[in-house]
């Protein structure tokens, strides 16, 4: 076994839960951190578990994530999805670990109309974007760090709260809703990205950092993810499409954030299924679940 005990940070989240039902099926000792364990606000709270523990493979699953409220903490995500970010990777890079980190297609300005790819450049429109876009420097500009930046969009699954849970809640809520039609990405379901990722973790051994896409197949707006939800649930809510100047928010999001994810594919002779496909899936786990 090329890694026998592997750290997932962030074990509370949506990412880290996947991992954890999917582990059984590996044959290594996994050590899932929330953040009791390890806090990323807390710098200390890093080096003090390292100095207590070896791991040989660190997935970090751990990120600020709520997009509007990092409008007004800054600071907060900063330090959670930059700082935190550049000391995991220089614990990694001092004792030989490879180093798996997720990132968004919030790093990208939404002004492009074909998929991006692993290479565009970066230009984040949004706090959370620009918080996410600082991790990824930290991680290519340190020495010696052996890893990868797998990017990801929309990500959903039976766990935690994302636009699945709260499409079906409006959905039983009202008659109608309003979502918007003028952004377009594609949804990611987290056992798909969880199990791309422990079904090939004895290739992740290059040297130096790189930087992968991973998404469901397919592209969809908003709109199209809610009408599917709302169709594949039968729950009777009708979802009237929207252009984004109807649905303020703090936050201003990418009207195109679609992932290129031909070189994870090649690499890695890996087919990803289409998001509907996912979608259907995590519903069971999910009607299984309530
Ligand atoms: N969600 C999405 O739509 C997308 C996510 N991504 C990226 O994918 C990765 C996984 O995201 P996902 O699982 O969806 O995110 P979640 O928000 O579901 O999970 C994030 C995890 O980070 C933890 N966390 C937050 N603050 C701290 C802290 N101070 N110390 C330690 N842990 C902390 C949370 O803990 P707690 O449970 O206690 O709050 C939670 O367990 C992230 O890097 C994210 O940026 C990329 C694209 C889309
Ligand atoms: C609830 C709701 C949202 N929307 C819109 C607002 C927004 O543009 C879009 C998605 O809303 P959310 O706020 O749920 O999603 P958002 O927090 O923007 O999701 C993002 O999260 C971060 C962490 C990422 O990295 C991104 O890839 C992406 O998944 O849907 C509607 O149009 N109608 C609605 O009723």
């Amino acid at each position: 076994m090329k890694y026998p005990t592997i750290l997932i940070t962030g074990a509370s989240g949506q990412l880290g839960k996947s991992f954890n039902k999917l582990s059984i099926r590996y044959n290594c000792e996994f050590v899932f951190a929330d953040r009791l364990l390890i806090d990323f606000s807390n710098l200390q709270s890093i080096t003090e578990f390292f100095n207590k523990n070896t791991v040989d493979l660190i997935i970090n699953c751990a990120a600020y994530t709520a997009v509007d409220k990092a409008e007004l903490e800054q600071e907060l995500a900063m330090k959670i999805n930059a700082e935190a970010v550049a000391l995991l990777a220089s614990i990694a890079a001092q004792r030989g670990i490879f180093m798996i980190h997720f990132s968004t297609d919030y790093v990208f300005d939404g002004k492009g109309y074909v998929p991006y790819s692993i290479d565009h450049s970066t230009y984040p429109i949004n706090q959370y974007g620009r918080s996410k876009c600082a991790g990824e420097l930290a991680m290519l500009s340190t020495d010696a760090l052996d890893g990868v930046i797998i990017r990801t969009s929309w990500v959903y699954s039976e766990f935690g709260n994302n636009f699945l849970k709260t499409m079906i809640r409006l959905g039983n809520e009202r008659k109608e809703i309003n979502v918007i039609n003028d952004q377009i990405g594609s949804p990611t379901y987290t056992d798909d990205l969880a199990t791309f990722i422990l079904a090939n973790i004895q290739h992740f051994t290059w040297q130096g950092v790189r930087i992968y896409h991973f998404s469901n197949e397919g592209a969809c707006s908003w709109y199209d993810f809610a009408h599917g939800i709302m169709e594949l649930s039968n729950i009777p809510c009708t979802v009237k499409p929207i252009p984004s100047s109807q649905y303020p928010t703090p936050a201003k999001r990418p009207n195109y954030s679609l992932l290129d994810k031909s070189k994870i594919k090649e690499d890695f002779n890996w087919s990803i299924p289409h998001w509907r496909d996912s979608l259907k899936v995590c519903l069971t786990f999910l009607t299984q679940k309530n």
